[in-house]
């Protein structure tokens, strides 16, 4: 449903100079940078399936995304998206997308929502009957009953986001783009999302191109994460394979029968690679389990000192992803 094929971006910049100099220098004789936001990027996306696109901030994710959305053109390489290029094709292509922002809003306003359905459904050119069942599906996954009479901006941020959602959905898109779909939301809110987004591509086979920086939104929506960094991809494989790969981080905490016997421990000195913290008696330990054997650690920990509780938990995609992006994992693929 999207192939993407070596695909570049490169911006150019120009470096302004300080002052009215400066400004004056870079009016007549401007000194011009490129970026390369995007280098040699390729993946395919199968039909119906939710992949991830995951990496720091300035990785180039928003970028890509305008490019397969038709808002940008690369400087090269191939785009396409159920075989037809975004750029060229992009009055039909629209009624095959739907786009969420979630720090934007496609909705008007001042008008009612149900009002503003009305409005994408003659943008769309829907069919009545078409569209009253569209809605009817929408209303059910998304609940949106109890404030569709209400004016745009009086919803919560979770009303609105659901409203987004079901606008990008209305003309029954095959490809759908959602940036940070759950930002902002407490928990509650996200988890109802999050079910809609499954059910959604569960009854609709829709090809879903997530980008979040909520890993749990990755955790459960997605079969597959595609993750980049200076524009171009450090990882692409399913949440398990990244936590097979990369989860030997292990965390054990002590709790101590006196927060003094930390000095009874010597861990940097006994073993490579630990990090450790104390706050009161709790001492807490992450280390990589291939470098580090656990019962090691456990036999000179309780051979030290006396503890009245000890918890062992796997590294979470969470801290996986945070190491990569503090580039403590490298050489990925
Ligand atoms: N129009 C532009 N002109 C010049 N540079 C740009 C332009 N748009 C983006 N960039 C640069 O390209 C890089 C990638 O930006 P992009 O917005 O794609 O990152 P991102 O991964 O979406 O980040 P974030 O998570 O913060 O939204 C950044 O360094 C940014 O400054």
């Amino acid at each position: 449903m999207i192939h993407v094929e070596n695909l570049n971006k490169t911006f150019k910049k120009c470096i302004k100079q300080p002052g009215v100099i400066g400004a004056c220098k870079s009016l007549f004789n401007p000194q011009i940078e490129f970026f390369e936001a995007v280098k040699d990027l390729s993946f395919e996306i199968p039909k119906g399936e939710i992949m991830g696109f995951i990496g720091a901030n300035g990785a180039g994710k928003s970028t890509t995304i305008k490019i397969l959305t038709g808002i940008l053109s690369p400087t090269s390489g191939i785009c396409q998206i159920n075989g037809r290029d975004p750029q060229k094709y992009r009055v039909k292509y629209v009624k095959e997308i739907g786009v969420v922002f979630g720090q934007r809003t496609q909705l008007w306003w001042d008008l009612a929502l149900q009002e503003t359905y009305s409005v994408l459904k003659e943008i769309y050119e829907i069919p009545n009957f078409e569209f009253r069942k569209r809605m009817d599906f929408l209303n059910e996954v998304l609940e949106l009953n109890d404030f569709i009479k209400d004016p745009v901006r009086t919803l919560s941020l979770g009303q609105r986001m659901r409203a987004d959602i079901a606008a990008s959905l209305l003309h029954n898109p095959k490809v759908l783009f959602l940036d940070e779909p759950t930002i902002g939301l407490d928990v509650a809110v996200k988890d109802n999302i999050r079910r809609a987004i499954t059910h959604i591509n569960q009854e609709e086979q829709t090809t879903i191109l997530l980008t979040t920086h909520d890993l749990n939104d990755i955790e459960q929506l997605c079969n597959r994460i595609f993750m980049i960094d200076k524009g171009q991809k450090i990882f692409d494989g399913s949440v398990s394979q990244l936590k097979q790969k990369f989860g030997k981080i292990h965390e054990v905490t002590f709790d101590l029968v006196s927060k003094n016997d930390i000095k009874k421990l010597d861990y940097c000195h006994k073993f490579e690679e630990i990090e450790f913290e104390q706050k009161g008696t709790i001492v807490k330990i992450k280390f990589d389990a291939s470098k580090i054997a656990i019962q090691d650690l456990l036999k000179y920990t309780l051979s030290h000192v006396s503890v009245t509780d000890i918890t062992v938990k796997n590294a979470d995609i969470e801290e996986i992803v945070r190491r990569f992006f503090r580039k403590e994992i490298i050489n990925v693929q």
